[in-house]
């Protein structure tokens, strides 16, 4: 049995102020037994995140971290670091990093094998373009970001990762894919991790859907035999609906 994942990802919103606040109201309420709450917030807000959710169950998580452990990398943040601050997870090769910060197949892999090396959970990013959707390559495009994110992974790492399936024309235009749409390309990923890993770290892989997730809409993704949760953007920046898409979850 898979438990559910929901994670906020905030982008580039918030100060420090706006991050604690924001964890004393959905305290006690965006806690849910067997549903697990994660939000990915800006390097800046991580250690005031991280002490406000002391003695609650949200997990706090980075948005990226550089491949490398340390180095002459300026402006980067390694997974080491993360770790040492107490975060839990990391997004990696959200497809924004993929359009705007030339991120790429080998680069994601790259992170995934630095967050493993920190003990730091990734959450994995893959999906198509609009143009990718519409020539009929939704599922090629996925088996490639898919296979590459893994390559060199053991089986039990591989067992521990997230993957959200965000197909990219659905992020932050209110263009959702459907439930069913999502759920299909989900098992499609899930059989892509059994072709490399087999059954039984296939059964337990978490995949969740990202795109235009709101209260209104989780939990017809959640009644999906394949979907795991949700990497959410716009709706997880105001507490009342951040609490209200982790109690959809259950
Ligand atoms: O990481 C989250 C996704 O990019 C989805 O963003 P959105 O919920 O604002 O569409």
């Amino acid at each position: 049995m898979r438990t559910p994942i929901i994670a906020g990802n905030w982008k580039m919103f918030k100060t420090v102020p706006e991050a604690k606040t924001f964890i004393e109201e959905v305290k006690g309420k965006a806690e849910v037994d067997g549903v697990e709450s994660v939000i990915c917030a800006p390097f800046t807000n991580l250690p005031a995140l991280v002490e406000a959710a002391k003695g609650t169950s949200i997990k706090i998580g980075a948005q990226n971290l550089h491949f490398e452990d340390n180095g002459a990398y300026t402006g980067e943040i390694s997974g080491e670091m993360l770790k040492d601050l107490g975060v839990d997870y990391v997004i990696i090769g959200h497809s924004e990093r993929r359009a705007y910060f030339a991120e790429t197949d080998e680069t994601v892999n790259k992170k995934m094998h630095a967050a493993f090396r920190h003990g730091l959970t990734p959450i994995v990013c893959v999906g198509e373009k609009l143009e990718e959707r519409e020539a009929g390559q939704t599922k090629d495009v996925c088996k490639v970001q898919t296979e590459a994110a893994f390559k060199g992974l053991s089986a039990e790492q591989a067992a521990q990762a997230v993957i959200a399936y965000e197909p990219i024309w659905a992020i932050g235009t209110g263009k959702s894919s459907t439930a069913q749409d999502a759920n299909e390309v989900i098992s499609y990923i899930r059989e892509l991790v059994k072709g490399l890993y087999g059954e039984d770290v296939a059964s337990k892989v978490r995949i969740q859907y990202g795109g235009s997730v709101k209260p209104e809409n989780v939990t017809e993704y959640m009644g999906q035999s394949d979907i795991d949760g949700a990497l959410v953007g716009g709706a997880s920046l105001q507490p009342a609906s951040y609490i209200q898409l982790v109690q959809g979850a259950k």
